[in-house]
Order: C-alpha cells, then sequence, then structure tokens
C-alpha cells in the first residue's frame, strides 16, 4: 500500500451527517482510529436535544472549531484540508496538500452546494454555508430590491426575515412554499407577510466563530447552514416587510440595462418607482413581466458534491445525482458508505417515509450509517434504524412551529386520498391526509401539541373511519383518547 496514514474508519464532511457518524462511531468503536477529512474550518454539532415524538427531536446546530471534537472523542483526528480522489479500490484518499489516508470502511458526508438557475452570472447568489450567507448580507445592506427564485426552505424563510427592501418572491407553483406546505397552509400564512417585522430580543443559542481567511481558501465548500441561519445576519432597521409574489413563474432570462434597451421591452414599475429608474440587473419571467431588482437569489434546491469522488470510480448515483446507497448505507463501491446531503437512498422505502434534504435525515443517516460500518467490521448484523419509518420534520415558517409528519401532501397516493382540516386563522392549521380510513400524512401549524398522538396513529394505521370528521373537533381531546 502507498505511503498513506491509517484508519479505521475515515469520514469525508464535517456537517451533520460526517460529526454524527464520527461521534457514533466512537461510541461504538473506541478503540479505533478515525479521521474525519473536512473542507469547512469548522464543524457542526448537534446539542440540547429535546426528543418530541418517536422520530422527531429539537435541536440546536452549534459551529465549533475542530479540536472540540478531538477532545471530546479522543480516537478522532480532523484534519482540515479538501479531498481531492478517492482510490475506492485501493482504499486511499488524497487531499490537497498530498496527504494520503487509508481506511477500512469510508463514509461519504459532503453534502450538496446551491443549484443554481445560473451558475456563472454574477448577480445570482446562492446560499448554503457562511461565507455564502456573509456575501448575501453585504449585498443586501446596498440593495433596494431583490429578485428570490425558489419556493422550498430558503426562500419561504428569507421572505419573512428579510426586511426594508422590496422583494419579488418567483415561485413555480400555484402557492407559496410548496415543497413543505398545501394551499390551505399558504393561505394561513399570507397575512403574515403584510405585517411588519416584530424585533427579537432573544439571545442567540448558537455559539458563532469567524472563519479566517485560511479557512476559507478553499472556496464555496462550507457546511450547510441551519435552522437559525438568517439570526446571525445583521438585516435591516426597518422593519417593513414589502413582497410581491409572482405565482406559476420560472426565470426566462437575465438581462443588463443595456441589453433590455437593445431588446425594445419594457419593465415593470412597482408602486412609487420613478419610471426612468436604472437596476443593476433585469429578469424577465415566463409570464413575461421584466423586473429590475439589484441581485437574484436563487434558493432553487441543492445538488450533491461528488465530483471528486468520480475519477476512477465506478459510482452509482440516483436520478438526483447524489451517491445511491442500499439499506445498509453502502454506496456503489465496496467499504464506502455515505449518509446526508450527498446521498440519494435506493432501498424500497417504509410507505410514510421519503427523503428530503434536511437536519433531521443527515443525523439520522450519520448515526445508521456508523451502525452499518463497524457491524460490518465486526460482523454483526443490524436491522433498519426505526427513523427510516416516517418521514417527519420540525420547523419554524412565519414565526409559528410547523410540523410535518409522513406524506403530508399526498406523496406516494396517486391522489387517492381525503384531507380533513381544521383551521383558525392567526392560531392553527391542522391538517390530516385520509385514505382507507387510516392517517397517512399530517401537517400541524401552531401549538397543536397533537405530534405524538399523529404520529402514532400513522405508523399504527389504526382504522379511524368511525371517527370521520370528529377526528379533528376541537370538543374532543383525541390526544387523551388514542393514548
Ligand atoms: C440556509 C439553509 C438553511 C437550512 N435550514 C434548515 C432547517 O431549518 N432545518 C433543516 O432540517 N435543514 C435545514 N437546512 C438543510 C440542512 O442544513 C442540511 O440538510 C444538512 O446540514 C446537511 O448536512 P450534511 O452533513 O449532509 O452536509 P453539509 O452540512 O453540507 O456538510 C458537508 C461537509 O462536507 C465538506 N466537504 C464537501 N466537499 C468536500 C471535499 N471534497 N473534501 C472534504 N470535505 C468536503 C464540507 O466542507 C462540509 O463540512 C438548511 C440548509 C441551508 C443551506
Ligand atoms: N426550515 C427548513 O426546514 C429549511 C430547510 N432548508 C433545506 O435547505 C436546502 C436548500 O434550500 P432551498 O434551496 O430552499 O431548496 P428546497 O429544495 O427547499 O426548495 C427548492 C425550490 O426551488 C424550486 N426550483 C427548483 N428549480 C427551480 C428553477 N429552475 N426555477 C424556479 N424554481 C425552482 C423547487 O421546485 P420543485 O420542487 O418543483 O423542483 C423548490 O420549490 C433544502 O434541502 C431545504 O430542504 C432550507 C431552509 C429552511
Amino acid at each position: 500500500m502507498e505511503d498513506a496514514e491509517v484508519f479505521t474508519y475515515a469520514v469525508i464532511g464535517g456537517g451533520i451527517a460526517g460529526v454524527t457518524c464520527a461521534e457514533h462511531l466512537y461510541i461504538l468503536d473506541p478503540e479505533a482510529r478515525t479521521v474525519v477529512i473536512t473542507a469547512s474550518g469548522l464543524i457542526k454539532a448537534v446539542t440540547n436535544v429535546l426528543p418530541i415524538t418517536k422520530t422527531l427531536d429539537m435541536f440546536d446546530v452549534e459551529e465549533r472549531l475542530p479540536e472540540q471534537l478531538e477532545n471530546e472523542c479522543p480516537n478522532i483526528t480532523v484534519v482540515k484540508e479538501p479531498v481531492t480522489r478517492l482510490n475506492a479500490g485501493d482504499q486511499i484518499i488524497y487531499t490537497t496538500s498530498g496527504r494520503k489516508f487509508s481506511y477500512k470502511k469510508l463514509c461519504i458526508c459532503s453534502g450538496g452546494t446551491p443549484k443554481l438557475i445560473s451558475n456563472n452570472h454574477p448577480s445570482v447568489l446562492g446560499i448554503r454555508d457562511t461565507e455564502s450567507a456573509q456575501q448575501f448580507q453585504e449585498r443586501l445592506g446596498k440593495a433596494q430590491r431583490i429578485l428570490i427564485v425558489g419556493n422550498g426552505g430558503i426562500a419561504t424563510e428569507m421572505v419573512y426575515e428579510v426586511t426594508g427592501v422590496d422583494i419579488i418572491w418567483a415561485v413555480k407553483d400555484k402557492h407559496t412554499s410548496a415543497t413543505f406546505i398545501d394551499p390551505g397552509a399558504a393561505e394561513f400564512f399570507k397575512p403574515e407577510l403584510g405585517k411588519d417585522k416584530i424585533e427579537s430580543n432573544q439571545p442567540l443559542k448558537r455559539r458563532k466563530y469567524t472563519v479566517d481567511g485560511s479557512q476559507t481558501q478553499y472556496g464555496h465548500i462550507g457546511g450547510a447552514l441551519g435552522p437559525d441561519w438568517h439570526s446571525g445576519l445583521r438585516l435591516s432597521s426597518d422593519l417593513k416587510r414589502k413582497v410581491t409574489i409572482e405565482y406559476q413563474v420560472e426565470v426566462k432570462n437575465i438581462f443588463s440595462h443595456e441589453e433590455l434597451i437593445n431588446s425594445g421591452k419594457s419593465c415593470c414599475k412597482l408602486k412609487e418607482e420613478p419610471l426612468d429608474s436604472i437596476w443593476p440587473v433585469y429578469v424577465e419571467l415566463s409570464n413575461n413581466k421584466i423586473y429590475g431588482c439589484d441581485f437574484i437569489v436563487s434558493a432553487t434546491g441543492v445538488v450533491p458534491n461528488i465530483s471528486v469522488f468520480q475519477d476512477g470510480n465506478n459510482l452509482r448515483l440516483g436520478s438526483d445525482g447524489g451517491l445511491r446507497i442500499n439499506e445498509s448505507m453502502e454506496t456503489s463501491l465496496s467499504n464506502v458508505y455515505a449518509a446526508g446531503d450527498v446521498c440519494s437512498p435506493s432501498w424500497e422505502p417504509a410507505q410514510h417515509w421519503f427523503q428530503m434534504r434536511l437536519w433531521t435525515q443527515a443525523r439520522h443517516m450519520g448515526s445508521y450509517a456508523a451502525k452499518c460500518m463497524y457491524s460490518s467490521l465486526a460482523n454483526e448484523e443490524i436491522y433498519m434504524d426505526f427513523a427510516f419509518e416516517l418521514f417527519s420534520h420540525a420547523t419554524k415558517f412565519f414565526g409559528y412551529k410547523v410540523i410535518i409528519l409522513g406524506l403530508f401532501n399526498g406523496q406516494k397516493l396517486e391522489g387517492k386520498y381525503e384531507i380533513l382540516l381544521r383551521f383558525t386563522p392567526g392560531l392553527e392549521y391542522i391538517k390530516c391526509v385520509m385514505a382507507d380510513g387510516k392517517m397517512q400524512g399530517a401537517i400541524l401549524i401552531g401549538e397543536t401539541d397533537l405530534e405524538e398522538t399523529f404520529e402514532n396513529l400513522i405508523l399504527n394505521q389504526m382504522d379511524l373511519s368511525q371517527y370521520g370528521e370528529d377526528l379533528l373537533n376541537p370538543d374532543i381531546d383525541i390526544e387523551d383518547y388514542f393514548d
């Protein structure tokens, strides 16, 4: 074997998936040496875990210095360098400085990169890590109007958090936030966009470190930001929300002012905007409207970071470009596992589970991958983790607690489902997706306290047909009823 540094386990990536995987390898196999190789100067750690249901935890995500992981788990060595190549045949990892690492078991947790509407346009910005969030903040400080493309997590949080500038929100769908919620919930949230922001006095729970130049020299491959990413930004002191939504559109063209003039097309003016205003960039939407703005935020999903692993390796990829993994988290390469945003599960999933690239799944996958790696070396049998029985996600949108469970938007049901709804404006929105009298999924907005009961009802598939619409009758305490 080449003159490589020898480890039992190697983990590539210092995000939630990689750090969770390394921590669990330490618990399972404390004598074995593990190397974590990460391109980011800071690593992520999950803290203050508070279980709220069997599959759902609330937790904080901290950015930490790698030394802290080494102190807590003495078998772990953290190497702060990007991986440049993997020789899966000889089980060797190469990094930028020419170092080589051999492993018996490797887990790739290299996350994703923003999938942008244009990769080389200077006015198009994506948000992924601390560095890109800082760039966003700098540009926002000088902006009067931005255009946000995308209808998922980042766009939904951004239109609520960013005030004091005009926002044009261009969404593909008939309703907003379609990745996470249904049209009814979007209506529930709509009034919030017309309200001014209330300044929060809550202190930040997440510890922040400054990443110095040497740590960012490797470019745009830091760990993904998390739940409170916007609270670290210094946003405007003007707390007015000014959001214009364009539905069912995509971006058709991006112009400079000169190109706009030459095209002979004219652009839309917002109320009180001078007719002769000139913008750094113009965006033509598929409904033919053209808006001028300072810059464009492309919040249009992620692409898995796989390119450095492909050279010389016969990697099988999923349809979304992620590393295909089987039910033991193994990729198509021998002794190579993957977890988190970089992977695409290819096993037949449980009826109520599917992949979404989220913290919770990165954490579950990281810990399960560690179990799979260890039990393969120890020749022990392993069963699929319970976390993959039910899709569940807890977050906050527009200031409300949001819990989504199972087939919350009727996914996989091919339209053969009914909806039960309880809806009190400004207070709560409860939707159950029912098929054959059994609960398949739910969206819970507000302090409903129903997550545990509904999780049980989805998992145990109890026949609820006799209760009909009473299932959501506010006069019946269903929590007590089904406990
Ligand atoms: C702005 C934003 C807000 C979000 N908010 C939420 C939220 O509220 N709730 C939620 O559930 N999810 C949220 N997410 C998604 C969540 O952050 C990700 O799903 C999760 O962090 C993925 O973790 P990961 O470990 O798989 O990848 P990452 O966190 O992306 O980590 C990948 C790691 O791999 C390293 N790496 C990459 N390439 C190489 C290489 N060649 N060599 C060495 N190291 C490499 C990187 O440096 C990094 O350390 C958010 C994401 C963003 C961008
Ligand atoms: N609170 C939370 O849970 C948060 C989670 N996140 C996570 O962070 C990651 C990145 O967030 P984000 O970028 O918002 O990704 P998401 O996957 O959440 O959303 C991407 C959105 O962009 C749309 N889209 C994709 N391509 C285009 C296009 N060319 N033109 C217009 N729209 C397009 C998608 O539509 P379609 O689906 O139809 O392709 C989808 O609505 C995701 O994994 C997300 O889950 C981020 C912030 C908050």
